[in-house]
């Protein structure tokens, strides 16, 4: 397979012209009376025109037909266990653990794979977010998909996902991540049984987080995140399906031809992908657990300073060095919700029950940290500089929302552990009128 190019940065202003079409960016203006071969000009809005300058995100897409050439959205059954109904089912703030989820048996594409696990809010407040997870093993066919919702950003557990966007392609496999933000289509090849996450945030854009006293450089830097370059395709495809995401509902839309028709672009607002194994993990060298915070790939704020919608949290390979200290997870209530998956490997705070493939809630105020196994090992472990999670990649998708969990998560799915809350109930009564108890 030939070997995809990509522009590197975050929040760049990039341009991109497909090489079969030179000269296809006008030059020194958006809107030409005519743009070169005969192209249509197309803005895609990312933010409020009058957003200020360091939020304002747009792009001009160069294409052969403008979007609006389709026909009228109809309502659809695809992806019948995507959802934003919170109410359908009572919760509860019990911890949950979730087994693998399955692959499908029957032809599944990506887009009908789309399950909601759980989530808040309201895409037409512009006011929260959902958690899908997507287990397919079909190509999607004449077929593309944007979300009117939210931005999506895609966690590939198994398989990898060749996307095809309207600003060109991009290869995301296991360990990688991508960002398809609102409104941007694209389409999902699949190479077999394919599984991951998706975090869908109804409010706004991801951003690197700030790093303050950390400095200029580290965490995740922007020169590794990768944008497609332009790549069109001139293709007559009758009865093409344009499959929108809308409140939450999925629409389709026929066209006869292929919307991957974009011949060069430019701006700000563009899909991008980041290879998790380049982040830049930062950690305590002294003596105690950092808060995860330290490991924030990318950020969804709200608009309470330092309080994000949603964070994506990683778990990297690293080394582990702090003296005097129960290294692990502490115990703890967090105001946030978190929501975790793993990609590979095992987590050190569970090591069993937590599978690659399978997720956990822990809801807001909800007691939580490490199982009695992890405990009873760390508390006595030698702390001798030890390089930690080698081979594996947890995740964390935090809310400071309070989520509620899908029929489809609590019930439909079946792999809902209800032992999950066995795991800490061998947790020992240490107390004792000695100081030093347990050495
Ligand atoms: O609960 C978890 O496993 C996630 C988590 C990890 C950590 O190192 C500190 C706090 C936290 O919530
Ligand atoms: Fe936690």
């Amino acid at each position: 397979m030939e070997e995809l190019k990509y522009l590197s940065g975050f929040g760049s202003e990039f341009l991109s012209e497909d090489p079969r079409r030179p000269g296809a960016l006008p030059v020194g203006q958006n809107s030409p009376q005519q743009c070169p071969y005969g192209l249509y000009a197309e803005q895609l809005s990312g933010s409020a025109f009058t957003a200020p300058r360091h939020d304002n995100k747009r792009s001009w897409l160069y294409r052969i037909r403008p979007s609006v050439v389709h026909k009228p959205f109809k309502r659809t059954n695809i992806a019948k266990y995507m959802t934003h109904k919170w109410d359908d089912v009572e919760q509860d703030p019990n911890q949950c653990r979730w087994l693998p989820f399955d692959l499908p048996s029957a032809e599944q594409d990506f887009v009908a794979g789309l399950h909601t696990v759980c989530g808040a809010g309201d895409p037409r407040a512009r006011h929260g977010i959902a958690i899908h997870v997507f287990l397919c093993n079909t190509s999607m066919d004449k077929s593309a998909f944007y979300s009117s919702d939210g931005d999506l950003l895609i966690v590939p557990q198994h398989g990898t996902l060749n996307i095809t966007t309207e600003f060109g392609k991009m290869v995301v496999s296991p360990n990688e991540i991508a960002v398809v933000q609102l409104g941007m289509r694209f389409a999902v090849a699949v190479e077999g049984p394919s599984r991951g996450y998706i975090l869908e945030v109804f409010d706004g854009h991801f951003k690197l987080p700030d790093l303050g006293p950390i400095g200029a450089n580290g965490l995740a830097n922007p020169r590794d995140f990768l944008t497609p370059v332009a790549h069109f395709e001139d293709k007559d495809i009758p009865g093409f399906k344009i499959l929108n995401k809308y409140q939450g509902t999925i629409f389709e839309a026929e066209q006869n031809h292929s919307p991957f028709d974009v011949v060069a672009w430019h701006g700000n607002y563009v899909p991008y992908k980041y290879d998790l194994s380049k982040f830049m993990v930062i950690n305590s060298v002294s003596f105690d657990h950092c808060d995860p915070s330290i490991f924030t790939v990318l950020t969804c704020p709200s608009t309470k300073p330092g309080v994000a919608i949603a964070d994506f949290v990683i778990f990297p390979p690293r080394w582990s060095v702090q003296e005097n200290t129960f290294r692990p997870p502490y115990y703890h209530r967090n105001c946030m919700s978190e929501f975790m998956g793993l990609i590979l490997g095992s987590y050190e705070a569970k090591e069993g029950g937590f599978l690659p493939g399978g997720a956990s809630l822990h809801s807001m105020m909800t007691p939580h940290g490490p199982d009695t196994k992890c405990f009873e090992t760390a508390s006595k472990a030698e702390l001798v500089p030890q390089k930690i999670a080698v081979g594996t990649q947890a995740f964390m998708f935090e809310s400071s929302l309070s989520m509620a969990i899908t029929k489809w998560g609590l019930e439909t799915c079946q792999k809902l552990d209800a032992k999950y809350y066995e795991c800490w109930q061998e947790l020992p009564k240490l107390f004792s009128d000695k100081i030093n108890v347990q050495n």
